[in-house]
């Protein structure tokens, strides 16, 4: 598959807020003109403190809420003009992993199940073996192994970074060349939030895949991005290549961020022994 880019130029998005008590709505900028890219290959990240609108961006990035105004667009085609062919592709090749691995996947549901979903709603492979075939494949690649011992495990009989592994498993499977991490490894103790950034970036080398991360943990920023936008009341108010806004942050904002950050040469060497 070609390289594709995808980009958010300019959207805006404002929720309305009723507040009962004083009688009247008024109105929420979440993202304010805000303009990111990101290529296969790319680890950008989006940072901001909270409630600055990364989420919202991610939202609007993955085409699960429109843009108010400015334009969402995979290789240059808007996600509202695409037709049902592209939007299909749109939606195998930009895959997102969520925050809070017990929440995102389905208690019931076994590995197998959850993974074989995903696979035939891609249409990646059809009947009982091509699919498990699929998901052993899927499950090597994440590095659960042996992995016939995965299949028939529910949710709680895994690890916190094991079920993290399956969420990073199901988004892989349609082969996408984007995935948006919101808060994918926040919640992880130091050591598994490691693993699976070592695991994100094998798949960055191995299938090209490119990520935007949206954190506020910015000791794994400077760690695993290249390049960074710092988001701050929905406006993107600095960017650039990850070295640069550590050494030498323009925005007052951005000064903040990385003042109220703990000491990250110290964090980094704990966490990842540098
Ligand atoms: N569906 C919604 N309805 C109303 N307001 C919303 C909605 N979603 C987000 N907002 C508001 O938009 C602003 C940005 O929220 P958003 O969740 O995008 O920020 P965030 O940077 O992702 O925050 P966090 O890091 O806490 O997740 C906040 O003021 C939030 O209250």
């Amino acid at each position: 598959m070609r390289d594709m880019r995808l980009s958010a130029e300019s959207v805006t998005k404002t929720f309305g807020k009723t507040n009962r008590l004083a009688g009247k709505s008024t109105a929420v900028r979440a993202v304010d003109s805000a303009s990111v890219h990101v290529e296969p290959g790319d680890f950008v990240a989006i940072v901001g403190e909270s409630g600055s609108g990364k989420s919202t961006l991610a939202r609007m990035l993955l085409g699960l809420i429109p843009a108010d105004s400015g334009v969402v667009q995979l290789d240059g085609v808007p996600i509202s003009a695409m037709n049902r062919r592209q939007r299909q592709q749109y939606r195998a090749a930009v895959q997102c992993v969520l925050q809070d691995p017990s929440g995102s996947l389905n208690p019931r549901k076994t590995v197998r199940t959850s993974l074989a979903e995903v696979i035939r709603f891609h249409g990646i492979a059809q009947g009982r073996e091509a699919v498990e075939q699929k998901a052993i494949e899927t499950l090597s690649l994440v590095g659960l192994k042996p992995e016939t011992t995965y299949l028939d495990r529910y949710p709680h009989e895994l690890s916190g970074g094991q079920r993290q592994r399956v969420l990073i498993a199901r988004a892989i499977v349609p082969n996408p060349r984007i995935i948006i991490a919101d808060e994918a490894v926040s919640a992880l103790d130091v050591s598994v939030k490691s693993g699976i950034l070592k695991l994100m970036n094998d798949l960055r080398v191995r299938l090209g895949i490119g990520y935007i991360l949206i954190t506020h943990d910015l000791p794994v920023v400077k760690k695993v991005a290249d390049y960074v936008y710092v988001i701050k009341s929905g406006q993107v108010v600095e960017e650039g290549p990850t070295a640069q806004i550590f050494a030498d942050p323009q925005h007052e904002y951005t000064k903040t961020l990385l003042a109220a950050a703990p000491d990250l040469d110290l964090v980094l060497a704990d966490r990842f022994g540098e």
